[in-house]
């Protein structure tokens, strides 16, 4: 007998950051040994839906972005993903897969759309919500796996680098830092979980040039950790990555991913206010707007 539970999960404008647990149905699925078993949930709103299927054997959420066209990221968008990473976390998930739910593209990175022709208050808002939803991904008491299955460009890296081990698949898709090559600076806390994750010498070539890496190229320079070919395989190897930690009791495992990561972490939060008025005053500037207009028109070009 396979049960199943459906949470039954609000629209953002309803149920704010809390996200409904509604335990709904129990059925038996006939003739059937190897259906995916456990909790399935889908977070729908205008800004966005959220997938979350937890295995309940092993504990383990696939979290599916989808926000189509190009999963960008806006504000509803990002707190939607920390709302769900909360609620994650309230359950006590063992282990999260980050993945899409959209064909191609991980995620295109931060919505343009919010960085152009914006006022200092609507980025604001924008720039508080994306702090504090990296904040959580990147310190989530459970461990965490990036299942890259299309581009990530831009803060779509950054998430993934977030995560504590990367799978992605190739060998069509990109991954990288690119602001460089927009006109624009990655904030330093970009640069520093870059540099967490590639090492100086290689953050620098990368962010210098706002390199997108193929799959096989981020591979080499250990900005993902394995390639596989397809997303079944991907899935069975972050499954694989998620289990080791299944004898490893969870307090030492967590404490022991916080230290690691604690000088990033707390250079962000000692430097929020910092960070927004870098980002204030750079991206309101008349010189990045107009670079930011040129590029949208170019990606509506194609
Ligand atoms: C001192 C300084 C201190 C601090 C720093 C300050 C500021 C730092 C600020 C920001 C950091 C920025 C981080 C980012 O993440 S910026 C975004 C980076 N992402 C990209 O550059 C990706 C751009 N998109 C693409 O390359 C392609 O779209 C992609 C490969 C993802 C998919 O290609 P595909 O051919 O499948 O689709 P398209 O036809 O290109 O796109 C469909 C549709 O979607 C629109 N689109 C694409 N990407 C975005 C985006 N990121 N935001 C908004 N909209 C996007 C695209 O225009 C198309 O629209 P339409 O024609 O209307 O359908």
């Amino acid at each position: 007998m396979i049960i199943s539970f459906h949470y039954n999960i609000g629209n953002q404008g309803i149920f704010h950051n809390s996200i409904m647990f509604v335990k709904k149905a129990l059925f038996a699925v006939p003739n059937s040994k190897s259906l995916p078993i456990g909790l399935v949930a889908r977070f729908s709103s205008a800004t966005g839906d959220i997938g979350v299927t937890v295995n309940d054997k092993t504990g383990v959420a696939t979290v599916k972005l989808q926000r189509a066209p190009v999963n960008s990221l806006n504000t509803g968008f990002l707190k939607n993903i920390e709302s769900t990473l909360d609620s994650l976390e309230k359950e006590k998930a063992r282990g999260l897969i980050l993945t899409s739910g959209l064909p191609k593209i991980f995620t295109a990175g931060l919505d343009i759309l919010e960085l152009y022709n914006c006022t200092t208050e609507s980025l604001t808002t924008f720039w508080t919500q994306l702090q504090s939803t990296w904040l959580k991904l990147h310190a989530t008491s459970f461990p965490s796996v990036a299942l890259i299955n299309g581009h990530a460009p831009g803060a779509g890296c950054q998430l993934a680098m977030s995560c504590e081990y990367r799978i992605m698949l190739g060998p069509k898709y990109t991954i990288g830092l690119n602001e460089t090559k927009m006109g624009i600076i990655a904030p330093f806390w970009f640069v520093d979980t870059m540099i967490d994750t590639l090492g100086p010498r290689q953050a620098e070539l990368a962010l210098t040039s706002g390199k997108l890496f193929t799959s096989s190229e981020a591979l080499k320079v250990g900005l993902i950790d394995e390639e596989v070919g397809s997303e079944e395989e991907g899935v069975a190897k972050a499954e694989a990555f998620l289990s080791q930690y299944a004898t490893i009791p969870g307090t030492a495992r967590k404490l022991t991913k916080l230290m690691i990561r604690e000088k990033t972490i707390s250079n962000l939060v000692k430097n929020k206010d910092k960070d927004l008025k870098n980002v204030i005053d750079l991206i309101t500037s008349a010189q990045v707007q107009k670079g930011l207009g040129l590029y949208l028109q170019s990606l509506k070009k194609k």
